[in-house]
């Protein structure tokens, strides 16, 4: 396991039982039942307005729960804790930070307040920083560093009061793509080394992706899907989950004889899927195309690509308006009207129950 110094503080876990949150009349948050374990970071994902933000502050005891004995902490009801006693820290996209302070001196703070003595204080305060890399900033203001840095200085200090929950809110939502992404990474290991339980609120499926060991993704008030990133993104439980979660393609059609056919001139479908003959829908993501000739391959007339370096997003119709993005590779030209033909794995094609 790890050091002495980096040992793992001790998470609680989490859970909530039909947890309702009512506004003015108004139930923005459906019954909710949530097991989060020790240590386990749980992600929020969502558009605006779902009720991601209202979930967090009801963990922590920001918002008062619709009844009792609705969220507990390692078991125990927490309706009565306040927020101050309830060992909670929080990290919000703005950092809320003491401008007048120096980097330490903000990490400090907590500490100080709780009455830790001077050196003990000071030990724990470099220790914070060399895990958030900034041991080679502490005595510089908070206005002197850059957006990632006071990202980072939030960071350690709402782990310095150790916490057994840290609840984050967009915490890099005011940082660019960059930064963002290097943080992202970074949190994900930080959180895991300090063995903390987190919520973690984004509306970026990347972020959530990167940072989760589960993610819950919610959709007006309600959690359309917990599961692992994997099971989100590869078997997504339903259209909203599919289409909040990276790029989704579509044919509709008829299956027959465990094919679907699409024809239309030099274009067309022949996928084979099997089961019964069905009207359905069938999805696949851009990534699962691969390039193809023959019999098996559908063909799709070329619209617009997008050059990514490694791939480019292909832009194609299979039949007139029945527009399809397909990632392949970029060492390959398509000019607009070229015919191209793919292939999908057959276990890469999900097919959702006809409501
Ligand atoms: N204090 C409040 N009073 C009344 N309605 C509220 C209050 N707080 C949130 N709401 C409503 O509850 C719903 C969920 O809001 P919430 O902030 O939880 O969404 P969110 O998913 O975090 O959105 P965003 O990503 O935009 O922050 C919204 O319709 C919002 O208008």
């Amino acid at each position: 396991m790890t050091h002495a110094a980096t040992a793992p503080q001790r998470g609680s876990s989490i859970s909530t039982r039909a947890l309702t949150k009512t506004f003015n009349g108004n139930r923005v948050l459906q019954p909710t039942n949530l097991e989060i374990e020790a240590g386990q970071i749980l992600v929020l994902l969502g558009p605006s307005g779902c009720g991601k933000t209202t979930l967090l502050r009801l963990i922590a005891g920001l918002e008062t729960p619709d009844g009792p004995d609705m969220i507990r902490f390692d078991g125990d009801d927490v309706s009565g804790v306040p927020i101050e006693k309830r060992n909670v820290g929080m990290v919000f996209q703005s950092y809320a930070l003491f401008p007048n302070m120096t980097v330490s001196e903000n990490v400090a703070y907590g500490m100080k307040i709780r009455g830790m003595e001077r050196s003990k204080r000071d030990a724990e305060t470099r220790r914070l920083l060399a895990l958030v890399g900034l041991e080679d900033y502490a005595d510089r203001r908070i206005t002197a560093v850059s957006g990632g840095q006071r990202q980072r200085t939030a960071l350690a200090r709402a782990l310095a009061i150790k916490p057994r929950v840290l609840l984050l809110d967009e915490p890099l939502a005011a940082l660019d793509a960059v930064l963002r992404e290097r943080l992202r990474v970074e949190i994900g290991l930080l959180l895991r080394e300090f063995g903390i339980t987190a919520v973690y609120v984004t509306h970026d499926q990347a972020e959530a992706m990167a940072i989760g060991d589960r993610i819950a993704v919610m959709d007006r008030g309600r959690i359309a899907q917990i599961d692992v990133p994997r099971v989100i993104y590869h078997r997504p439980a339903n259209d909203f989950v599919a289409d909040f979660v990276g790029t989704m393609n579509r044919i509709d059609g008829r299956v027959s004889g465990g094919v679907l056919s699409l024809e239309s001139d030099d274009t067309g479908a022949a996928l084979a899927v099997g089961g019964p003959d069905r009207e359905t829908v069938l999805c696949f993501r851009p990534e699962s195309a691969r390039l193809a000739n023959g019999s098996a391959a559908v063909r799709a007339r070329v619209v617009a690509s997008t050059f990514f370096g490694p791939t480019q997003r292909v832009v194609a119709e299979v039949t007139p308006g029945r527009r399809l993005q397909l990632d392949l590779p970029s060492s390959l030209a398509f000019d607009p009207g070229q015919i191209v033909g793919f292939e999908i794995e057959r276990e890469a094609i999900i097919e959702f129950q006809e409501a």
